[in-house]
């Protein structure tokens, strides 16, 4: 059965935000030359304070000093994959949260494989949209004898899946982005469809979960929030865009001038 938020509930993902913006967390960005730039932007303007640090010889002491860690492998490469393995590892042993955003999981041996090693690696949440989470979630168990064609039909079915074999929180967006712990789960049913014109918002949208784990042990409803603020922010920046390219200069001045009024008054969430 599903429930609509409860203001409390509102109040308490909105307090997570601002709280964001009070401390302004160190967030390392191991991600796609593409976006790089996009995602830094999201994070000032969201209040956190990003770097973009991804060599083999700096990625452990980075890391150590930072609140988060975000992971993307959207361009790949061999020194790319063992710089993020060496952060996740050393995250891991820090105590230090981290996400991964498996781009274009699937699209070829290589990132399926790369895509699935970071997975093993314990993040606490894995962000991807709807095919990419199917993809992993079809490899799911593999060897361990878990029947993965089981209920990974839809995106939820598989983030369900793949949340349950990897013990991450898995976010599945898209028209309605999912957050499920595999038991849990949140829809979210804001944003709007010009977000797919522009790239790096899904990227942009994994960054943004990576700013609020680093202000709650809580990596559920760090998503949740994320999730929330970025499709409030997203479908709001649509309303006054002309097209992709004010919709991305104006995301940015939206998720930077939010209040807690607008975040409740647009926000469309269910839980169950
Ligand atoms: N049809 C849609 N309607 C509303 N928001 C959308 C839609 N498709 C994507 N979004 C939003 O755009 C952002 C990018 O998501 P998505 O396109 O799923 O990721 P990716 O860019 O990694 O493929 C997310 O915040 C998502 O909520
Ligand atoms: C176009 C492209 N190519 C490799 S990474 C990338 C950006 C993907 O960004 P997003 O997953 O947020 O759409
Ligand atoms: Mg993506």
């Amino acid at each position: 059965m599903t429930m609509p938020i409860e203001p409390l509930d509102v109040k308490q993902l909105w307090t997570l935000v601002a709280t964001v913006r009070e401390r302004a967390p160190l967030v390392h960005n191991i991600t796609n030359f593409v976006v790089m730039n996009n995602t830094a932007n999201v994070l000032l303007a969201l209040g956190a304070s990003p770097a973009m640090v991804h060599s083999l010889d700096e990625v452990e002491d980075f890391v150590a000093m930072s609140q988060a860690l975000v992971v993307n492998i959207g361009t790949l490469d061999s020194q790319q994959i063992a710089a993020s393995k060496l952060a996740a590892m050393r995250a891991g042993t820090a105590g230090i949260p981290w996400i991964l955003d498996p781009v274009g999981a699937g699209a070829t041996p290589y990132r399926l494989a790369a895509a699935r090693a970071l997975t093993r690696l314990g993040p606490s949440v894995i962000r991807g949209n709807g095919s990419e989470i199917l993809t992993l979630a079809q490899h799911a168990g593999q060897g361990r004898g878990v029947d993965s064609t089981q209920g990974s039909e839809t995106a939820l079915g598989a983030a369900r899946l793949l949340a349950i074999d990897t013990g991450s929180v898995v976010a599945v967006t898209g028209a309605v982005d999912y957050v499920t712990d595999g038991a849990r789960v949140v829809a979210i049913e804001n944003g709007h469809p010009l977000m797919t014109r522009v790239t790096g918002l899904g990227c942009s949208a994994t960054a943004v979960i990576g700013a609020l784990l680093a202000v709650t042990p809580d990596a559920f409803t760090a998503t949740t929030a994320a999730l929330a603020v970025f499709g409030v922010a997203g479908e709001l920046a649509a309303a006054q865009a002309r097209g992709p390219g004010s919709l991305q200069v104006a995301l940015l001045d939206v998720l930077y001038e939010l209040t807690h009024s607008d975040f409740a008054q647009r926000l469309k969430l269910e839980k169950s």
